[in-house]
């Protein structure tokens, strides 16, 4: 079939868009791989399908699949992406809507500046939940929060990183580096995807305080890579920060590809994200 698509990013995030409405779309995990290949395909770190709703009360239905074709639970830029498209298309006149996804509902607002604001739930804490398994580790408590220690296997050494495990909806795991630019992304963000704590593979974060209302991250996502940022681990370390009692919200949080706003009133609150979203071009391909 001939795809219509439309190419997306938010802050260097970027992703393929399509009109899962107005087109009758039934892929294969290799075809939405095909989709974010950027020598076969269109490429993408994830490719977004916009549908009707299948739960009440929710205007579309919103799914994400990495680049590697999993189909995951969440995508904060793409969010911002996802109310943009629909905006842009015609699919609404509204400027906030619900929208569901695999992990729950979430509610992006378009802002008259042309940012976005979105709600994308509480985040959850409880380790089995995100999930993480956590049996006979010893959790080190700080502020209100328990680091974990994990331990990698790097080339033969034996490593122990201290991290918070937080699920946005998607799981996350954040550790406090000295500085981005030096932090091992590469090395250890590979190992810790896929680390056998970690049962669905996690995202890990790389985050830099740089005072209590701003840091600095790097992701390493499940199913892609270092990507130039990534929405839900902006609201994960945030919410990892404040728990641990070294930020405040709100948090401005400088990715590589752009900047995020994160504020979170604590426990049980949900997590406002607020960032761009740009329309790059639009395409066809036949797949
Ligand atoms: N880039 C995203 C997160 C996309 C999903 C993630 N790679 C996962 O597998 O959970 C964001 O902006 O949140």
């Amino acid at each position: 079939m001939k795809l219509k698509f439309t190419k997306m990013h938010g802050a260097g995030n970027d992703f393929v868009v399509i009109d899962g409405i107005n087109q009758d779309i039934r892929f294969t995990p290799e075809q939405w791989k095909l989709l974010g290949d950027r020598r076969f395909g269109v490429g993408a770190d994830q490719i977004l399908l916009v549908e009707k709703p299948t739960a009440a009360g929710c205007d579309f239905r919103y799914r994400i699949f990495n680049a590697d074709g999993g189909e995951v639970e969440q995508c904060g830029n793409g969010s911002r992406a996802f109310v943009k498209f629909v905006a842009e298309k015609g699919l609404t006149s509204q400027r906030s809507i619900t929208v569901q996804t695999k992990a729950g509902i979430i509610a992006p607002r378009l802002e008259d500046d042309g940012s976005i604001t979105v709600d994308m739930g509480a985040p959850v804490l409880e380790p089995a939940r995100v999930p993480f398994d956590a049996e006979n580790l010893q959790g080190q408590p700080q502020g209100g929060d328990l680091l974990w220690p994990l331990m990698l296997e790097l080339g033969g050494a034996r490593e122990e990183v201290l991290i918070s495990v937080v699920s946005m909806g998607n799981p996350h795991a954040v550790q406090v580096v000295d500085d981005v630019d030096t932090a091992p992304v590469e090395l250890s963000g590979p190992l810790i995807e896929r680390h056998a704590r970690f049962p669905n593979r996690v995202n890990a974060g790389f985050m830099q305080i740089v005072d209590r209302h701003h840091i600095r991250l790097r992701v390493f996502e499940r199913g892609v890579g270092e990507t130039l940022a990534c929405g839900t681990g902006a609201c994960a370390a945030a919410v990892a920060g404040i728990r641990r009692g070294l930020l405040d919200s709100p948090v401005q949080v400088d990715a590589r590809g752009g900047q995020l706003s994160i504020s979170w009133a604590g426990p049980g609150q949900p997590v406002f994200l607020t960032g761009p979203a740009v329309t790059v071009f639009e395409g066809e391909i036949e797949i």
